[in-house]
């Protein structure tokens, strides 16, 4: 299938100075304040930040679901800046696939319209791959069941396979693992890790963990409006320090 627009030498996601503020009761909220990243295919980074730092802003913006003040943003190769509503709804369904900590699964359809609702709107179906998804996230039993019949893993799971059945180039995750135990965060974390790797895209994903955060390839860190290097980490309870 092919994409006119899609330039493969490109990264996944290129933000450049990117600034986003709010109007506030008490004045205008600068969250972003000139933001550069980049992030190559098959890349995965993870984003971290106290509450309010504008992670989740910074991943609407990349994904398209709000414009930025300033500054450029590509998807693979894609100035999204420029778009308009339609243009960016089109780039949320052929590019980006995302994952929320509430998996936002669609009530009214069942699990395998779920997982192939946004492939098909695409026009990216894939039944092998979807199969190959769903046996693989360990769903395969439950395609005809409705998301309020299945745990919170199991919907977390699905929703996972739904933004990957596409093969979107760029793969928004905030907090996916959140409302699951640590176990269940571990698995789903290992099969988003795994998956997005095979489907070739790249994960940016928002994450309060510093465990979850060090299985990824990169980790940046959002603080006053700017990106860093993460803060060192506390050496666990009970470890000896060097
Ligand atoms: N639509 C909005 N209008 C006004 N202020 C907003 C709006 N959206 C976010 N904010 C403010 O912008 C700041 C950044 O919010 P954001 O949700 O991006 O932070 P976050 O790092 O994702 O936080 P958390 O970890 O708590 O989810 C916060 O102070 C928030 O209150």
């Amino acid at each position: 299938m092919t994409d006119a627009l899609a330039d493969p030498a490109s990264p996944a996601l290129d933000l450049r100075d990117v600034r986003k503020g709010y109007a506030t009761p008490q004045g205008r909220l600068e969250v972003l304040r000139g933001v550069s990243l980049t992030l190559a295919r098959g890349e995965s980074l993870a984003l971290t930040g106290e509450s309010g730092s504008g992670k989740s802003t910074l991943l609407h913006l990349a994904g398209g679901l709000d414009t930025p003040d300033g500054g450029e943003i590509r998807v693979a190769g894609q100035a999204t800046s420029r778009l308009d509503d339609g243009g960016r709804a089109a780039l949320r369904r052929d590019r980006v696939g995302l994952v929320f900590q509430q998996f936002n699964l669609a009530p009214s359809l069942d699990v395998a319209e779920n997982l192939a609702f946004q492939a098909r709107l695409s026009r990216r179906e894939d039944p092998a791959w979807t199969a190959e998804l769903a046996r693989r996230l360990g769903i395969a039993d439950l395609l005809s069941r409705w998301p309020e019949q299945l745990s919170g893993g199991q919907q977390q799971r699905v929703a996972i396979g739904r933004a990957l059945a596409a093969r979107p180039a760029l793969i928004l995750a905030d907090e996916p693992t959140g409302a699951l135990d640590e176990a269940a965060a571990d698995a789903a974390l290992a099969l988003l890790l795994e998956l997005t790797a095979e489907a070739g895209g790249a994960l940016l994903m928002v994450t309060h963990s510093p465990r979850l955060a060090a299985r990824l390839d990169r980790r940046l860190h959002l603080h006053a409006g700017g990106l860093a290097e993460p803060p060192a980490a506390e050496p666990a309870p009970g470890a000896v320090r060097s």
